[in-house]
């Protein structure tokens, strides 16, 4: 397997190479860098080092591919070929269950290097297309309320997440990777339309492109940036009040529609109910809009919503609790 080169020309277009290293020149200089071994996170390490940084790298072995290990020694290659540091860890079972809880223990992985080495900021090489692909997951997901693709910055699990390229698109990495030379590993199962990502991907969006308009992704990807902003706006109205323990009945009915939704979501968030969706918000929008107290209401992820007189509160459910939903 050929390694990518050391950092030397063959340089990108002038325009391309500027887009990328003008955000990835911005990043901390100490700093993590997940890859995976694949094309986008192989670019990204590149440019982090073209731009003159020195990042640590790591690779999560899930272990549910044969190639995998492969995929591993690879990134280690990597690694060294531009003399930097390298920290893996392998899953401690090839088990899938399902493509959030791979996320989920990649993720955990991230958070124990993080601490291991003192180094909280990490970049991840998401890009435009993984942005548009990411909104229509969340939409058909039924996340409403928060639709809006993934932010260039983001604090998770105890990390500082940057997406330096999360506005360049995939066909402009590759034209980086193929002037910089650049090696990669090919994932087959992106190819793999049985994950509703795939199908998005290679299914969804080139319809929409030939049947809808040839400039979907683009527009998609424009929503995405007026969305981003737009949240931010409305998180810092109800920031503070969605830290407090209780959600005060009255003062939520006297919020415009759009502001309460904003805020239980938020407030559903730092509680801890994991991914909320609509529905959860708008069953809590249901209990508010009761005249009395005294009723309660299921909500994703094994969360209850109790409605007292004044306020609304939050509990875990026992195990095999009865608990209606919106829903039922
Ligand atoms: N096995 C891995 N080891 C290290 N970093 C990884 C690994 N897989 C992915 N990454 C990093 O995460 C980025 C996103 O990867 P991918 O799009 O596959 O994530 P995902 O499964 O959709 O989850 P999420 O988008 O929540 O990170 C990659 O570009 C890379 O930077």
């Amino acid at each position: 397997m050929l390694l990518a080169k050391a950092v030397q020309p063959p340089a990108p277009p002038s325009h391309l190479l500027h887009a990328i290293l003008s955000v990835v020149e911005e990043l901390p200089s100490r700093l993590l860098v997940g890859v995976s071994g694949g094309l986008d996170s192989c670019v990204l390490l590149d440019a982090l080092v073209l731009s003159g940084k020195r990042p640590i790298v790591l690779h999560f072995d899930h272990g549910w591919r044969p190639e995998s290990g492969e995929d591993a020694a690879f990134v280690g290659r990597l690694a060294a070929s531009y003399g930097l540091p390298y920290r893996q860890e392998k899953a401690p079972s090839a088990a899938r269950d399902s493509e959030a809880a791979a996320r989920r223990e990649r993720y955990d992985f991230f958070a124990r290097a993080s601490r291991s080495l003192g180094c909280c900021d990490l970049a991840l090489a998401h890009h435009a297309d993984d942005q548009v692909e990411t909104l229509l997951l969340q939409l058909l997901r039924g996340g409403g309320t928060h639709a809006r693709g993934m932010r260039e910055f983001e604090l998770r699990n105890g990390l500082r997440l940057h997406r330096p390229l999360l506005w360049i698109e995939r066909k402009e990495m590759r034209e980086y990777a193929k002037a910089r030379n650049l090696s990669w590993r090919e994932d087959r199962s992106n190819q793999d339309c049985r994950y509703l990502r795939n199908r998005v991907r290679h299914e969804l969006i080139p319809f929409l492109e030939e049947r809808f308009s040839r400039h979907a992704r683009r527009a998609l990807l424009r929503f995405c940036r007026v969305r981003i902003d737009e949240e931010e706006w409305m998180t810092g109205l109800v920031r503070q009040r969605a830290e407090e323990e209780g959600l005060s009945v009255v003062e939520l009915r006297n919020a415009p529609v759009a502001e309460q939704r904003r805020w239980i979501h938020l407030w559903l968030r730092r509680r801890g109910v994991p991914d909320v969706s609509l529905a959860d918000v708008e069953s809590v929008r249901w209990l508010a809009s009761e005249p009395r107290g005294g009723k309660q209401l299921s909500l994703g992820g094994g969360w209850k919503a109790i409605r007292s007189d004044g306020a609304i509160s939050l509990r875990r459910k026992e195990e095999g609790e009865p608990c209606v939903s919106i829903n039922s």
